[in-house]
């Protein structure tokens, strides 16, 4: 497995807009990983299922960091007795990088969209014996969400995965993959891509996506449209609790 390289980092991933594969899509339940994000890291990360994830057929997405969009419907929290429900969360490693501005966006039905970063594969700084996807969203959650339902819109590739020499060097590479994803997200073919997605953010669109296609609008950027069934490129995952 590949140390972090020495040469400084790109500020900024992916190109103007999304291109093919992206977006891809995933949905599933919040459950629990190995209990190191909050407690060891200082950054926490929602896993899901990576069963359904599916570009076009194939599931062998590259193992790496990416970046996108993500929402949550808590009613499919279970409900439990007592103080069982929901446990204080701590992301005191990146608290500070938390900016609760325009990137964050509310739903036509209210619910909350929040630009994200994750990294799909083994962790090799902590040698995984399998493969998760490790969410992490860029907000600051008085509380565990586990039993929600996480809808992922996944638009770039930022880097593969490193090992690293020690745990804060892990931590200020998640750190800048921070900023690097905001910085990516903040530019109109991925801000127009969130309002394209909207109904799939929403929790919804699970038959309708076989009928869209996406084309660029005169100004080059990301439109969607119904075209007949054709997918067109688009990778289509899914994952119901
Ligand atoms: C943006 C981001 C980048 C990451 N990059 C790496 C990496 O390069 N190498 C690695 O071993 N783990 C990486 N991780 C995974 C963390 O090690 C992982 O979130 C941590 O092990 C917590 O796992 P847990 O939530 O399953 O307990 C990354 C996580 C995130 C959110
Ligand atoms: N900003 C955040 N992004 C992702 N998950 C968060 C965030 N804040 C709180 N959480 C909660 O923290 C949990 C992850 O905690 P973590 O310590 O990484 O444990 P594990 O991944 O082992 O379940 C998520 O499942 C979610 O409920």
């Amino acid at each position: 497995m590949p140390q972090k390289p020495s040469t400084p980092r790109d500020p900024i991933a992916g190109p103007q807009h999304p291109e093919s594969p992206y977006p891809l899509r995933l949905r599933g339940p919040v459950i629990k990983g190995f209990g190191r994000g909050s407690k060891d890291l200082g950054i926490p990360t929602a896993n899901i299922p990576i069963e359904g994830l599916d570009i076009n057929g194939h599931t062998d997405l590259e193992s790496g960091i990416y970046y996108g969009w993500a929402s949550l419907d808590y009613s499919t929290i279970e409900k439990k007795e007592g103080s069982e429900q929901g446990k204080e969360s701590s992301n005191h490693a990146v608290a500070d990088l938390v900016e609760e501005d325009e990137l964050i966006s509310k739903t036509m039905s209210g619910r909350t969209v929040y630009p994200t970063v994750l990294s799909i594969g083994y962790n090799p700084y902590f040698s995984n014996p399998t493969r998760s996807i490790e969410i992490h969203l860029l907000s600051t959650f008085a509380r565990d969400f586990y039993g929600a339902t996480l809808s992922l819109l996944i638009l770039g590739y930022i880097r593969p995965e490193y090992d690293y020499v020690s745990m804060d060097a892990l931590v200020e590479d998640i750190r800048e993959d921070i900023r690097v994803a905001r910085r990516s997200l903040d530019r109109d073919g991925y801000l127009r891509v969130r309002e394209v997605e909207e109904a799939w953010l929403d929790g919804g669109d699970e038959e309708r996506r076989e009928g869209v296609r996406f084309g660029r609008d005169e100004r080059g950027g990301l439109v969607g449209g119904e075209m007949g069934g054709q997918v067109d490129g688009i990778g289509v995952a899914r994952m119901m609790p």
